[in-house]
């Protein structure tokens, strides 16, 4: 069976800046992988390429065996971007106005949403944790609410991967914690491959079954408890980094 995403020798510039050098990578169906680095390292650029937003400048992206570039099944790529939630609070549209939008993409144009479109909404409100909450002004909502409401968007559409962009930025550690515990569900329980964008070294480290950590190359690529080294943190952010071990669990911090 095709990987879900592959890249190969991947590099890319934003005119005379490389931004990514030579980076080599497989996300496998049913991996949960999230791609770590400090600021500025190319996370983003690197989700924008596998989602062929970006054009490489020398390498290949394929998604389920495609090039990205003759790759046309996008109902089955479910895309949080960065900045998902961060809108004008005044914005009128409701959870289930914002969530069905996620279904454009199956129905194809001219076709107005039905039953079935309006069903789906409401099972994956129930899944995302705001059952009941279809009617509700989304700018209304705390900011936890609000990713799970972008989180139900890219779902909608029952993609075989989600490739979510920072989703967690600004929720406190509960708020973290749950949502990290929704990712681990649909992972499990429902099979989809998840490649996210993560700073939380911390969380990382626990919930997730693999990192690639990079800046600009790939620095390493595995499972966290044998990849998380102090030796290739210290690598990966330029600074030194010392783990923490909690019981089995393996932290690493950041010493500034
Ligand atoms: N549209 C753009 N034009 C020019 N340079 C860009 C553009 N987008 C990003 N960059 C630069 O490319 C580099 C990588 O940016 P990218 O957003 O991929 O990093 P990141 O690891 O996702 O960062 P962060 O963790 O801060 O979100 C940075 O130096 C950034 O300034």
């Amino acid at each position: 069976m095709n990987p879900v995403v592959e890249v190969k020798d991947l590099s890319f510039s934003y005119g005379e800046e490389m931004v990514l050098e030579h980076i080599n990578l497989t996300v496998a169906r049913g991996d949960f992988l999230a791609l770590m680095g400090p600021n500025g390292s190319g996370k983003t650029t690197l989700v924008k390429l596998i989602l062929g937003l970006l054009k490489p400048l020398s390498g290949e992206v394929r998604l389920f065996g495609s090039p990205v570039n003759r790759f046309r099944q996008w109902h089955r790529v479910g895309y949080v971007p960065q900045k998902a939630t961060s809108f004008d609070t005044r914005f009128p549209a409701t959870v289930e106005e914002v969530v069905l939008t996620g279904r454009f993409g199956l129905l194809g144009p001219g076709r107005r949403p039905g039953k079935d479109d309006r069903r789906a909404v409401e099972e994956t409100l129930e899944l995302v944790g705001l059952a009941g909450a279809g009617h509700r002004t989304v700018g209304n909502l705390s900011g936890g609410q609000q990713q799970r409401v972008f989180i139900a968007r890219a779902l909608v559409g029952k993609p075989e991967l989600l490739v979510l962009d920072e989703p967690v930025v600004g929720l406190d550690s509960r708020a973290l914690d749950s949502f990290y515990t929704l990712l681990e569900r649909l992972n499990r329980d429902m099979g989809i491959t998840l490649v996210t964008v993560s700073h939380d070294t911390g969380t990382v480290a626990r919930r997730v079954g693999k990192v690639a950590c990079i800046n600009r190359c790939l620095i390493c690529h595995g499972v966290p408890s044998q990849v998380l080294t102090t030796a290739n943190l210290t690598r990966l952010y330029g600074i030194p980094v010392r783990r923490v071990v909690h019981g089995h669990q393996t932290t690493p911090h950041l010493r500034s």
